[in-house]
């Protein structure tokens, strides 16, 4: 019998499902990372095995990579594949111009290069992640270790000019040490509670020597698909609103309930 999963988990699950019905045969697929991703990872892998469908994947963390080839996914290299037909992730936030915070799961620099050297990328996510303003999920953003406390206060005196509500910078810690993303940096949460003007924001942070990128992303996603519990579904583009609304059913997939 397979665990009775969250209504939020259904959620995600709904929006994953979704999402992963978009891939064709010949694809190269930029797999993100984080709970709503893994369980399209894991959708894209059940069509590998039922229904023969090929396709390239380019993982944008380590996790992810893991998951995808324990699923029967291929995994290559972004170099390998150089272009990406469709990149699906998953969101801390997005606002109705389709902007996002990304980077909860500190995997923020390789979601934006795999993303943005993407054809199309889609969102998938769960009604929480839907705000009027960026800014009450603190914003992630990756600094290389050296100077780090310096790069802290360069972020710290430049946000002094800006317009958001919060202006408290975090280290991220993973028990005891400073977290380590995939490429060995450090990760500084911004606790901003409202950006004002996310675009000004992610431009001005990229601009402070330390830091690597910020999870901002603007202008990048073109899709959301935003599962519900129920089942239901519905996909939004930012130029022309609700595309779709549709419904997933979860008898399907019992099987990939069973491992999680
Ligand atoms: O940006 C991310 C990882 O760096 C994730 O996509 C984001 O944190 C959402 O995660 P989840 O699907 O677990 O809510």
């Amino acid at each position: 019998m397979p665990a009775e999963l969250s209504p939020i988990e259904k959620a995600k699950f709904a929006a994953a499902k979704r999402a992963s019905d978009m891939v064709e045969s010949g694809m190269k697929v930029g797999l993100g990372t984080g709970s709503t991703a893994a369980w399209m990872v894991r959708c894209l892998g059940e069509r590998v095995r039922r229904e023969g469908l090929k396709i390239r994947g380019v993982p944008t963390s380590t996790r992810t990579a893991e998951l995808a080839r324990e699923v029967g996914i291929e995994v290559i290299a972004l170099d390998e594949a150089g272009w990406l037909d469709l990149t699906i992730d998953g969101a801390d936030e997005f606002d109705a111009e389709l902007n996002l915070i990304k980077g909860g799961g500190g995997a923020l620099l390789q979601e934006k290069i795999v993303a943005t050297a993407s054809d199309r990328m889609v969102v998938i996510a769960d009604p929480a992640k839907e705000v009027a303003h960026l800014g009450a999920f603190p914003l992630p953003i990756e600094v290389i270790p050296f100077g780090w406390k310096t790069t802290r206060n360069l972020v710290e005196e430049m946000l002094e000019g800006m317009d958001v509500l919060g202006r408290e910078v975090g280290l991220r810690m993973s028990g005891e040490a400073p977290y380590r993303t995939d490429e060995g940096n450090h990760i500084l949460d911004l606790h901003l509670m409202r950006i004002g003007n996310p675009r000004q924001l992610a431009l001005v942070l990229n601009q402070i020597p330390g830091v690597v990128e910020n999870g901002l992303f603007i202008d990048i996603c073109d899709t959301v698909v935003i599962g519900h519990g129920d089942g239901r579904v519905e996909l939004r583009d930012v130029t022309e609103g609700t595309l779709e609304e549709g419904r997933v059913e979860f008898g399907e997939s019992e099987n990939l309930f069973r491992d999680v």
